[in-house]
């Protein structure tokens, strides 16, 4: 994105703070003004003390003790106003950010890692709140400063003055330089940021494989690979500031040095006062200071307009919504779900992954959906739940195109119960509840008495409002199937989506699960991907997916007849099972 639309963007959220802006252009403004104050101060006390006017001390004292109090209390206003800016915009920031990531679509999430879009809601959050207040201001005050210090310089003596300007083009020059090579290493930091906080997140969420596989040592050895890279961008930094920061201050200091040579010299020659001399010290600390900090700062600005961009590239990602959607609620009556020729690839993959797809499925029917590995199994319940747009074919429910409804009403017919079952950190209650927002007390115990996880829960200290840690981590693999479970039956939609996953389960968990899914799937029509064929030979129908393509479809009895595919299947796991 170009600079000039970057500063655009941001533009919008600063003028959500313009009374905030005002107040410290205000205190800013007041900040030069007692600069240029201290200079005649200075002056006139140092003109005073050389005439022996002692008669003027008392005015003097009294002004001074005044503009120390002023100083102090603009100075609390300015640095409080500025950083109530950056935290303001920090937030509102913050707050688009986290939306855009709620609406952004699964296929977009599939191409970014989490721990780098994270990233932008934190690292670069920061720089660019840094960046509109305390850096911004200074940016807008300094050029000021410069100007007003200079008025008053050639008030005093306009060719010391014209001696100390000599180090504005060097600065401007020193500015455009050094803050594009400031911006395009902040870019890189950032994204390396980015890069390495995934991979963090990779590691702590993968905590046991790594213990197991003995995964420590290769781990440290490619983070200190991703660090080193970290460490080289930000010398970089380093260094590109350094040498903005060290050209400016000789530069500077060699303006300051010669001036009060020169100014020094007509002192002794007899055609400059003491007086005017101290003040033009004073001076041309106000204006070769701010010089020299300039460059700095415009680097230190480039950096935030680079994170910036970071924060409107992902706000600019393509969302599957406009708006967010109210809280979940489902659908009540469900008569048919009907899809038609569905052919679906993933953009990353140059092949269909489904291919010619027809399903029926009427209210109250179980149809059961098996094969092997990789078949698009799961793929089709993602389609149902529209995390991706069918390439070619047609999806409809209750005679209702998917083109005609709102996502949100298609999810409305359906309760998933994942494989993995994601569990937020927080209470047992609090997991349950986002099943339905609304629900009651009551109506929370009897879904965990329906989903076989009432007992255990109340068998724990601290019962439903016990936490149950990063992704439900202090629970065994059966209990948070369970609170999965309670959660969807709280949901009470009428489809229910389920990736039947008890295969890693011990029998007696095994059978409380299913006893609770047989209660979940209690008049609901119900679509399972079966891994234990032995689960579903009650299924009302049974789909055998291979390929992306429906082969074969049928009762477990008419299936077993036919003798193929399913056939197969079956009695190859039953004598696994066997053995
Ligand atoms: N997000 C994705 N992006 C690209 N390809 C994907 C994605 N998810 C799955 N695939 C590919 O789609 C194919 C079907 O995957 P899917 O998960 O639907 O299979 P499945 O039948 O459910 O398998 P399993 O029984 O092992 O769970 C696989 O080849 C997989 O590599």
């Amino acid at each position: 994105m170009s600079q000039g639309k970057t500063l655009k963007r941001l533009f919008f959220y600063m003028k959500r703070q313009r009374l905030l802006y005002v107040g410290l252009i205000i205190t800013m403004l007041i900040g030069v003004t007692l600069d240029l104050w201290m200079a005649w101060f200075l002056s006139n006390v140092a003109n005073a003390a050389s005439t022996g006017e002692v008669e003027k001390w008392p005015f003097f004292i009294i002004m001074g003790i005044t503009v120390l109090i002023l100083l102090g209390l603009n100075s609390y206003l300015d640095h409080y106003w500025k950083t109530k800016v950056s935290v303001n915009i920090r937030k509102d920031m913050r707050v688009d950010t986290m939306e855009q990531l709620l609406k952004v679509s699964v296929a977009y999430r599939d191409d970014n890692h989490s721990g780098e879009l994270l990233s932008r809601i934190t690292m670069d959050n920061q720089a660019v709140g840094d960046g509109c207040g305390h850096t911004l201001m200074s940016l807008i005050k300094n050029p000021i400063l410069i100007i007003a210090s200079f008025i008053y310089l050639m008030l005093i003596h306009w060719q010391l003055a014209l001696i100390c300007l000599a180090i504005g083009p060097m600065t401007v020059l020193l500015g455009s330089v050094f803050g594009k090579w400031m911006r395009n290493n902040s870019g890189q930091l950032q994204e390396t940021l980015g890069r390495l906080s995934a991979f963090l997140q990779d590691v702590l969420g993968g905590t046991s494989v790594v213990k197991t596989f003995g995964l420590e040592r290769k781990l440290l050895n490619k983070f200190s690979g991703q660090n080193s890279t970290l460490v080289t961008l930000e010398t970089s930094g380093g260094k590109i500031q350094g040498a903005a920061s060290s050209i400016s201050t000789v530069f500077g200091n060699l303006t300051f040095l010669i001036a009060i040579l020169v100014a020094a010299f007509w002192v002794a020659e007899g055609s400059l006062e003491i007086g005017a001399m101290l003040a033009f010290i004073q001076l041309m600390n106000y204006l070769v200071g701010p010089f020299m900090q300039l460059p700095g700062e415009w680097a230190s600005f480039q950096k935030s307009l680079g994170s910036a961009d970071r924060i409107f590239s992902l706000l600019d990602a393509p969302t599957e919504v406009d708006t967010l959607p109210q809280e979940g609620k489902a659908n009540k009556a469900f008569r048919s779900l009907n899809m038609s020729d569905v052919t679906f690839e993933y953009s990353s993959q140059g092949n269909p992954i489904l291919n010619s797809v027809n399903l029926q499925a009427d209210a109250g029917e179980v149809i059961a959906i098996v094969g092997p590995s990789g078949g698009g199994k799961s793929t089709l319940f993602r389609l149902l739940l529209g995390f991706y747009p069918i390439t070619l074919g047609e999806l409809s429910i209750d005679g209702r195109k998917l083109t005609d409804m709102s996502l949100q009403q298609l999810r409305g017919y359906f309760a998933y119960v994942p494989q993995e079952n994601h569990l937020f950190t927080g209470t047992i209650r609090d997991n349950i509840a986002d099943g339905n927002v609304d629900a009651s007390e009551d109506e929370i115990i009897a879904a965990a008495r329906s989903a076989n996880a009432y007992d255990f829960i109340m068998q724990m200290e601290d019962g439903m409002d016990t936490e149950i840690g990063e992704q439900g981590i202090r629970l065994s693999g059966g209990q948070k199937q369970r609170i999965s479970i309670a959660r969807a039956i709280l949901r009470d939609a009428p489809v229910l989506l389920l990736d039947e996953a008890t295969a890693a389960l011990d029998n007696e968990s095994e059978r409380l699960v299913q006893d609770a899914l047989s209660r979940l799937m209690t008049g609901r029509t119900t679509l399972v991907i079966a891994h234990r064929l032995s689960t579903i030979t009650h299924a009302d129908r049974i789909l055998v997916m291979v390929n992306g393509s429906i082969e074969e479809s049928g009762s477990h009895a008419e299936l077993m007849q036919q003798g193929t595919k399913y056939y197969q299947l079956y009695t190859t796991q039953l004598q696994k099972e066997f053995i």
